[in-house]
């Protein structure tokens, strides 16, 4: 089917976007209305043909079953030999979810009980530090264990009415020093999120949290909670088992928001709040499993997302959130999406017969339009662009801005697809009074080619629910790609040899071991910065 995708992309290729919305009923079709949401993916170059040859990948490559053996808990992720149930994590009604012959509900609902409880301990003061009430919480993790729940305590934000969350990741000790700056030992909460407890940044980081805490509290651990999914490893940094929450190795890292990894956002937003997070993610779950295939917003998204990158040659697609509070998405998409899907080998170890996922990458508007939107404009290459926006905001006392917000969102996606052409830059040049060769020179400088495909995806507001269906959307949307291009989602091999030889490099650093058998530049640049 790729050829022909190919093939039909190559036959059709100096068509316009603008000229597609000849057929009348365009936007409608080529568009999902969805519990709330609209995703409009009409501004893209995709037809009804293209669809048609698109929907045939899904066919040819057995999506819905393979779909459907992701939530019946089959061991998908083969080179791990696990299953990949983030979706238990969500799964209110508690149908039965079975690993190894268990149901893994009974689990998931009594760790989702425990966080509650502890989080409503933290919140209504019955858990307390040793200066009194918990006043601030510090996520200590990295990766899975840091993105999801800063992403969401930045996009929920209208919500929090507990502590204050603070996130440590980086080895860089300035992320620590900076985060610590000004919060009192004594009424922190530190939770020590990481589902191996070996990672050497959450373990080096929690070990100087735990310092700095010392200093002022007799029994620092008992200010201390843990995530993991090793609860040996918990026990010997000395966190008490009662603060230990757990999670199996069928939750990836990158999907792990959802579950004990979601605590300090728990704690922030109130476990009611968390609720209707998992209940968002539940509703785009079971969409997923039952809308037809091309009415279904995770599979259509996907095939978006092909269409640019395989068939059209797209090499990234950019993340615009018109949404300050989405701030931090682009970033933790990249994780899912790249650790997802930025692989070479077929599920069978083979090469892979077409590029795998693209480069993510993004900012909120307004202010990329500021930055990089120049390029996106009128540079060389195409990127696909995916706008997000909201059809109501928080702060209803200055609507003006959530209209101007909006106004620049739709600006984009129409200035992407219509352009400008010489003839209108001629015009409006010769309106300013130039003319002759100046007139044509300045002429050029204004033309924009559009023809530049975007999506957009519009909500009612960003609550709790919708920011659930948004990453449930995003996660099935790099399933889905990810089984067409046959690959396995959800492993991560590519980040292990750096972390190999940075533990080699380690000993050379400290200038403990000789670095003689290093290649001539990392010689050099340790000389630098070593010497
Ligand atoms: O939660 P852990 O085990 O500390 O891992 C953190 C992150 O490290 C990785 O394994 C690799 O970067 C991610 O997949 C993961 O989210």
């Amino acid at each position: 089917m790729w050829k022909e995708l190919k093939d039909y992309h190559k036959a059709h290729k100096k068509r316009r976007i603008s000229d597609l919305f000849e057929t009348p009923d365009r936007a409608k079709r080529f568009s999902i209305e969805f519990d709330g949401l609209l995703f409009d993916y009409s501004k893209t170059s995709i037809d009804t043909q293209s669809l048609w040859l698109l929907l045939k990948l899904v066919e040819e490559n057995g999506i819905p079953a393979k779909r459907d053996a992701m939530f019946a808990g089959a061991a998908i992720n083969e080179t791990e030999n696990r299953s990949v149930l983030h979706t238990a994590l969500r799964n209110l009604d508690q149908r039965p979810v079975m690993v190894d012959d268990e149901d893994v509900m009974p689990y998931v609902m009594d760790t989702l009980q425990r966080m509650e409880e502890f989080a409503a301990d933290v919140r209504d003061g019955s858990f307390q530090g040793a200066g009194g009430r918990i006043t601030d919480v510090v996520n200590v993790g990295i990766g899975g264990s840091d993105l999801g729940p800063v992403m969401a305590a930045l996009a929920l934000a209208p919500y929090h009415d507990g502590p204050k969350c603070h996130f440590i990741s980086n080895i860089d000790a300035a992320d620590a020093t900076d985060t610590l700056k000004g919060l009192d030992p004594t009424t922190t909460l530190v939770i020590v999120a990481s589902k191996t407890f070996t990672t050497i940044e959450t373990l080096t980081n929690a070990k100087t949290v735990r310092d700095w805490m010392q200093a002022k509290v007799a029994q620092p651990a008992e200010q201390f909670a843990a995530l993991s999914s090793s609860i040996t490893k918990t026990a010997e940094f000395g966190i008490d088992a009662s603060r230990v929450f757990g999670f199996e190795d069928w939750v990836g890292g990158r999907y792990s928001v959802w579950g004990p990894i979601g605590l300090s956002l728990m704690i922030a937003i109130g476990p009611d709040a968390f609720r209707q997070f998992l209940k968002g993610a539940q509703a785009m779950d079971h969409h997923f499993q039952t809308a037809q295939e091309k009415r279904n917003l995770p599979i259509i998204l996907a095939l978006v997302g092909l269409w640019n990158h395989q068939v059209c040659g797209y090499p990234s697609r950019a993340v615009l959130p018109y949404d300050q509070r989405l701030a931090r998405l682009p970033a933790y998409l990249q994780q899912l999406e790249m650790e997802s899907n930025g692989k070479s080998v077929a599920m069978d170890g083979t090469p892979v017969s077409q590029p795998t996922g693209p480069i993510v990458w993004g900012e909120p508007g307004t202010n990329g339009q500021h930055a990089f939107y120049q390029l996106i404009h009128q540079g060389t290459g195409v990127v696909p662009c995916e706008f997000m926006i909201a059809a109501r905001c928080h702060e209803p006392e200055l609507q003006h801005h959530h209209d101007l917000l909006i106004a620049n969102c739709l600006a984009q996606s129409e200035a992407l697809m219509q352009g400008r052409s010489l003839a209108t830059a001629r015009k409006m040049m010769a309106q300013k009074g130039l003319d002759g060769d100046e007139l044509e020179r300045q002429a050029r400088h204004r033309v924009f080619s559009g023809n530049r495909p975007s999506t957009t995806l519009a909500y009612e507001k960003l609550t709790p629910y919708v920011l659930g269906q948004i990453l449930a959307l995003y996660e099935h949307r790099v399933f889905v790609e990810g089984a067409i291009l046959g690959i396995n989602s959800f492993d991560q091999w590519g980040v292990e040899l750096g972390k190999e030889l940075a533990t080699a490099l380690q000993p050379m650093v400290e200038g403990t071991q000789s670095a003689a058998q290093k290649d001539g530049s990392t010689q050099r640049l340790l000389g630098f910065l070593t010497g």
